[in-house]
């Protein structure tokens, strides 16, 4: 019979005795259930979590915000064979995608309004798989302002990339950049950056991207090197010094903070093909023709032109009317009867002509307070990500037209010692009168070499193109991209 537990001087009973065997087993057993159970909570939350996982897939993409409104503008690239040298046609072109960028265009559209090509202006091919098609042929204007258009937008780290050496580009690093938000620069903080997918070995289901900081970023799908793509920055890990980042839409960026992320190139070989290539499932609902023939705008009442998907078109030299008699399959005969609205966007014009360029900066200007779009851009404070003015970049172009000569005899100054009488100048020189330097590279170089520079400037300039990668090879898969056309 076991003995009577003993009791205590406060009435309780004592344990028996135990040996230290005893305690060491029902400790190990102890720890070993426990071990047990934390093992049990961790194989059910994994499995929960995985169930998670699937059910996220398994449901539609449910979106934080609606996609934007958005504004398209279409304009002939035969605007380019009416300027006067190739540095112009490139200026025209830059002024172009600078009007895009200042009134947030998502969309340009580069439509030909000649058809039929003269011997001056053939046409060229620009997909290697169509050849003998005539869609697969464009004319050369259109093809060098969509890709000037295109290398414009790409964010600067990434040019080396999509677009190797090409005649129709020898001028574009002159032009003046586009500064949009998503042109960051490295020490930018932003939540999403442009970037291009590496041939970088990673693990299995992640590949790398340059996005445009010191180090590539370690992305969470595979992907070919070479193709351009969008990436959401995760936070910095505390655990991990590797920088990772999410593949997302393109679209993404705006539709869920409001920042300007670019606009996209399409080419139209007809003023039709404005209409029927739209990338839009349902198209453009309000569309609108540019013309000093049109309705004066004074007469379209403000926020009157309620959009998801705004069009506006712009003719070349001779107009829509010319756009529209060039086109084969419209069978109209006014141009007016194309469009929802046909505005004259301003009716007292001090010149019997507005150059396409011009009507591009006016109307956009103009029909501002006229739009009113469905769905509203998200508003967040970008100053941060922007800063003003002072960052605009024109010093950079400074850099890159040193004349040699000038570099030169800046070397040979530096290493001049400096004579007795010179460190006795006892009187401070005035500053040297710096004549202003000019941010138009196309000014007319005898005025230049009057003012500042060496006789031989002009051709003594040294032009450091920033598309010009050795080694560079793989371009982007994507269909719009006119890098690969030729
Ligand atoms: C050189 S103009 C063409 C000439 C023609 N007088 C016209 O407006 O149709 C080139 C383009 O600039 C735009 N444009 C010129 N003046 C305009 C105005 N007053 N209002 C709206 N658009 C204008 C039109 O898109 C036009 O097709």
């Amino acid at each position: 019979m076991p003995a009577a537990p003993a009791a205590t001087s406060n009435g309780r009973p004592t344990e028996p005795h135990k040996s230290w065997k005893k305690v060491n087993e029902e400790r190990k057993a102890l720890k070993r259930q426990r071990k047990q159970e934390k093992l049990l909570k961790e194989l059910q939350q994994a499995k929960e979590a995985e169930e998670r996982i699937a059910e996220d897939a398994s449901k539609p993409q449910s979106k934080a915000n609606p996609n934007p409104s958005t504004l398209s503008i279409a304009v002939p690239g035969s605007i380019l064979e009416n300027a006067q040298s190739n540095e112009l046609r490139a200026y025209v072109a830059g002024q172009i995608a600078r009007a895009a960028c200042i009134f947030r265009v998502n969309e340009v559209i580069v439509f030909d309004d000649v058809g039929i090509a003269t011997a001056r202006e053939t046409k060229r091919s620009y997909e290697p798989e169509a050849e003998g098609s005539s869609t697969g042929t464009v004319r050369s204007s259109s093809l060098q302002l969509a890709r000037i258009l295109q290398y414009l937008e790409c964010p600067q780290y990434l040019r080396k990339y999509f677009f190797p050496l090409h005649k129709d580009l020898k001028y574009s690093g002159l032009l003046n950049p586009l500064d949009t938000p998503h042109h960051l620069r490295q020490q930018s903080k932003f939540r999403y950056r442009e970037g291009v997918i590496v041939d970088k070995k990673a693990k299995e289901g992640q590949s790398y991207a340059n996005v445009g900081l010191l180090n590539d970023v370690l992305v969470d799908k595979a992907i070919e090197p070479g193709v351009r793509v969008t990436v959401r920055m995760d936070p910095a890990s505390e655990t991990s010094r590797k920088q990772r980042g999410t593949l997302v839409s393109p679209d993404e960026p705006r539709r869920e903070t409001g920042v300007y992320w670019g606009y996209q190139v399409r080419i139209a070989h007809s003023l039709s093909e404005i209409f029927t290539k739209s990338p839009y499932d349902s198209g453009y609902d309000v569309t609108l023709g540019t013309s000093d023939r049109g309705t004066s705008i004074h007469e379209v009442p403000s926020r009157s032109y309620n959009y998801k998907h705004m069009l506006m078109v712009f003719g070349g030299l001779q107009g829509l009317e010319s756009a529209l008699a060039n086109d084969e399959k419209l069978t109209v005969d006014d141009p007016e009867l194309l469009f929802d609205h046909y505005v004259n966007v301003l009716p007292r014009q001090g010149s019997r002509t507005i150059r396409t360029e011009e009507a591009l900066l006016i109307a956009l200007a103009a029909l501002q307070e006229k739009l009113q779009p469905e769905v509203a851009d998200v508003e967040t404070d970008l100053s941060d990500l922007l800063p003003k003015s002072e960052d605009t970049g024109v010093h950079v172009r400074r850099d890159v037209l040193v004349s040699k000569k000038q570099k030169k005899r800046k070397l040979v100054e530096e290493e001049i010692p400096e004579t007795p009488a010179a460190t006795e100048t006892p009187a401070p020189k005035p500053a040297p009168k710096i004549a202003r330097q000019t941010a138009n590279p196309f000014s007319d170089p005898s005025e230049i070499s009057e003012k500042t520079a060496p006789a031989d400037i002009d051709d003594d300039f040294e032009v450091v193109s920033s598309s010009l990668v050795p080694g560079t090879k793989k371009l982007s898969g994507s269909d719009d991209d006119l890098s690969r056309f030729d």
